[in-house]
């Protein structure tokens, strides 16, 4: 408006009073008062005296912190400096934009030098599971992972085996719960269960339990002590396949000779913050990140409120995915690294940061469709119970004291 003012293509006459206007901000400057190059060119372009820029210079000391970005904002010389606060426009640059372009639009860069995409076409605010769809795109992975739909209506995907460890966080109804239910669906639908062994941690009790019985799922535990020894199971693991993996002289443990053909192994733990405290929890989990991809073991943790203290660098390092559904604040997407995460406001969107930033839109699966899609692979409880059966092809379906029974 104050553009199409400045150019006479309105009826408003654009006023603007500069500070160097303005008597009364004027300050006697001491005899050693010598200008800077900046000044010497304030005084070129706006024909002030020493006097107004002695004072600018105090302004700048006592009324700015010492910030001559901040004195701009505070007393603007020219319109451009007037639409400036803290360094951005005073007018938020993406409310004028989607005033001008609908919401379709994407922002990067800083306000004096920022690019703007619009698009035409919306992220879909619901986005419905359907395993038909997603299959096809999946076949080329060793072990695919669906991401969502970006706005130009294509799935993003990718392959947990190079892009291993994936952190899910948001708060609480922003629809972490749902994407880990459509990423453990989407693997068990994918893979056999001779290769894949999921073992799920449920610290919230909620999520995990229509898994138990499926035939790929090792056990669903939910207590610290039981995810330590699930976690204390899979660190031997982790020792008997690097074993392997240096007696064959293989770099990694799909090049395994066939008698010794491992399956992937993902460790899945809901809101792991609640972990935090038990050292030896978070050792071990520290270890399948750092060494994990190269033997097939990977993790996925999802939280509700990041803690930086929590994702200790070392941890945080290795999560080569991030995938931010709407979080608080700029802390918290900072901490998660997916920017802008808080400014998600519908479900089940997320900013996933992995070779680079997307803006994605989540498949829907509701647990009534979970279950269903997952019935196939149901195995009765009497099944479970047993670890080898006579003639058969070993049930992998480990009992809880087939595990710890195997550690003690
Ligand atoms: N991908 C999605 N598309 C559309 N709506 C979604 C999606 N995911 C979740 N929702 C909606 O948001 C609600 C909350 O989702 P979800 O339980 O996954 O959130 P959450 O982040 O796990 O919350 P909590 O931490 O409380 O478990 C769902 O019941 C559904 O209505």
């Amino acid at each position: 408006m104050w553009k199409q003012a400045e150019r006479g293509e309105s009826d408003f006459i654009p006023l603007f009073f500069p500070w160097y206007e303005h008597q009364e901000y004027r300050m006697e400057p001491p005899e050693d008062f010598v200008l800077t190059d900046e000044e010497e060119e304030l005084k070129e372009l706006y024909n002030v005296d020493n006097d107004q820029l002695y004072w600018r210079r105090w302004a700048i000391r006592n009324n700015c912190g010492g910030d001559p970005e901040l004195f701009k904002q505070e007393y603007p010389a020219n319109s451009e400096e007037a639409f400036l606060s803290s360094g951005r426009p005073r007018f938020d640059i993406k409310t004028l934009f989607t005033q001008l372009f609908g919401a379709n639009i994407e922002i990067s860069g800083d306000c004096s030098r920022f690019t703007l995409k619009v698009y035409k076409t919306t992220i879909p605010s619901v986005l419905k599971y359907n395993f038909n769809e997603i299959q096809p795109l999946l076949e080329h992975f060793s072990l695919g992972i669906i991401s969502g739909k970006d706005r130009n209506g294509q799935y993003v995907t990718f392959d947990l085996l190079k892009q291993p460890h994936i952190l899910i966080a948001g708060e609480t109804g922003s629809g972490k719960s749902t994407q880990l239910r459509s990423i453990l669906t989407t693997m068990i639908l994918s893979k056999r269960p001779s290769e894949l062994h999921l073992y799920l941690g449920d610290c919230k009790k909620s999520e995990f339990h229509i898994f138990r019985k499926v035939e790929h799922v090792q056990c669903v535990l939910s207590t610290s002590k039981d995810i330590r020894k699930m976690l204390k199971h899979i660190k031997r693991e982790l020792d008997e396949r690097s074993d392997l993996a240096e007696a064959f002289e293989v770099s990694h443990i799909d090049d395994l000779p066939i008698e010794h053909k491992k399956p992937y192994i993902v460790v899945c733990i809901d809101e792991f913050v609640m972990l935090r405290k038990d050292e030896e929890i978070m050792e071990i989990l520290t270890e399948i990140v750092a060494i994990g991809r190269t033997l097939g073991v990977f993790a996925i943790l999802s939280m509700q409120r990041p803690n930086a203290k929590v994702l200790d660098t070392t941890i945080r390092a290795n999560l080569t995915v991030s995938m931010g559904f709407k979080l608080r604040d700029v802390t918290e997407s900072r901490i998660v690294n997916t920017p802008k995460a808080h400014e998600i406001d519908v479900s089940g969107r997320f900013i996933m940061n992995s070779d680079k930033l997307y803006e994605l839109q989540a498949p829907y699966l509701k647990i009534e469709d979970a279950k269903s899609l997952l019935s196939p692979f149901m195995v009765s409880n009497e099944v479970k119970e047993v670890f080898s059966n006579e003639g058969k092809e070993e049930v992998k379906q480990l009992t809880k004291n087939d595990i710890f029974g195997r550690l003690n």
